[in-house]
């Protein structure tokens, strides 16, 4: 079987240990390939380096050998990393583009260590996968067994999410997420919860006019066509478990309106999946985790879940194409 391609993220990070530890947890039944400097995982995780993806051996984790230069020092982002993090994730998306590798599983990155050490010019993988993919709407979800959440606008200030609000990009992020519903999460009529930007949805435009003039024009639109979506409901009161039952998808405004509540129910197990992209990609919810790298204490459930996520989703693409 092909294997899922795992790019090394940030190496002063956690990215290597819980790559590792998750080979170990997944065994033999879902292949792997990682790509970054074998240096970097784990002293006693037994590799096997080659430059060819399906070369798979038992008991050895594959590994497509790159030289990052000096060894990392866990917890502390080292600039001459840098491009060769940002090469490890486009060499991955080679290998999903061409057909190597069913699908991607990216270990966090430290975005500003990539700024500052090799000017990229992305705030996020998702930005940098769309641009890669030549893909010029994909959308950001995160989802768990409790909850699915998708913020429409992404890794923007908070100051300028408002005048990023426009009415065509939450459709596109609606209507992506709906496919995305259909297709990888086998929901065949989904139901989409959308939040309002301001305290109780703009309290009749009391408290802003974001839901009035922009979001509930699109939802009726979206209504009018056919599609079962509720909102612009108060951020405040949608996730609590009573109105999560009510649907399957929770659409809201800006990152952290979205990621507060799945990772609060769910830190170590919600995984973090790019819709609209041509091709599978996941990756565990949380980031690099400087404060704990090394130590030999970093939870892998999250990527573990992250990489089951990327093979169910290849299973069934694969099994719908034939
Ligand atoms: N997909 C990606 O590449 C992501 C990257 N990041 C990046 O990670 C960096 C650090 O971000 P933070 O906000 O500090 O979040 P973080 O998730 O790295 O850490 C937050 C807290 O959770 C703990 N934690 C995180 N993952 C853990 C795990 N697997 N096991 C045990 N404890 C864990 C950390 O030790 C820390 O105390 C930033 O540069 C951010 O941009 C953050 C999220 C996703
Ligand atoms: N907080 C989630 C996050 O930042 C993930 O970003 P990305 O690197 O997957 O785009």
């Amino acid at each position: 079987m092909r294997p899922i391609a795992i790019s090394c993220g940030e190496p002063a990070g956690i990215g290597p240990e819980i790559a590792a530890t998750a080979w170990q947890a997944l065994g033999a039944d879902i292949p792997l390939v990682w790509l970054g400097d074998p240096r970097h995982l784990p002293k006693d995780t037994p590799i096997h380096e080659t430059d060819d993806p399906q070369d798979q051996r038992p008991g050895k984790l594959s590994v497509l050998p790159r030289d990052f230069g000096p060894a990392a020092v866990a917890g502390q982002a080292n600039p001459a990393h840098a491009q060769g993090v940002i090469d490890a994730i486009a060499d991955s998306v080679r290998l999903v583009q061409d057909g190597t590798a069913r699908a991607l599983c990216t270990a966090p990155i430290h975005k500003a260590a990539l700024i500052d050490g090799a000017g990229f010019a992305y705030p996020g993988h998702t930005e940098f996968l769309a641009a890669l993919a030549g893909t010029s709407q994909v959308v950001m979800m995160l989802a768990c067994d409790m909850l699915r959440v998708v913020p429409t606008t992404i890794h923007i200030p908070l100051a300028d999410v408002p005048q990023n609000l426009t009415a065509s990009l939450l459709t596109d992020t609606i209507l992506i997420t709906h496919g995305a519903l259909k297709r990888d999460f086998g929901i065949a009529a989904p139901r989409i919860a959308v939040a309002g930007l301001n305290p109780h949805a703009g309290e009749d435009g009391k408290i802003g006019l974001e839901e009035r003039e922009m979001i509930t024009p699109v939802l009726d639109a979206l209504r009018n066509e056919g599609f079962d979506i509720a909102g612009p409901m108060s951020a405040d009161t949608m996730f609590h478990a009573g109105a999560r039952s009510a649907y399957d998808a929770a659409v809201c405004m800006y990152h952290d309106q979205a990621l507060i509540p799945i990772k609060t129910l769910d830190f170590s197990g919600g995984v973090n999946v790019t819709l609209g992209l041509p091709f599978i990609r996941t990756s565990p919810d949380h980031g690099t985790a400087f404060d704990i790298a090394g130590k030999g204490i970093a939870d892998a459930t999250s990527m573990i879940a992250a990489i089951r996520m990327a093979a169910g989703m290849a299973d069934a693409r694969e099994g719908a194409a034939k």
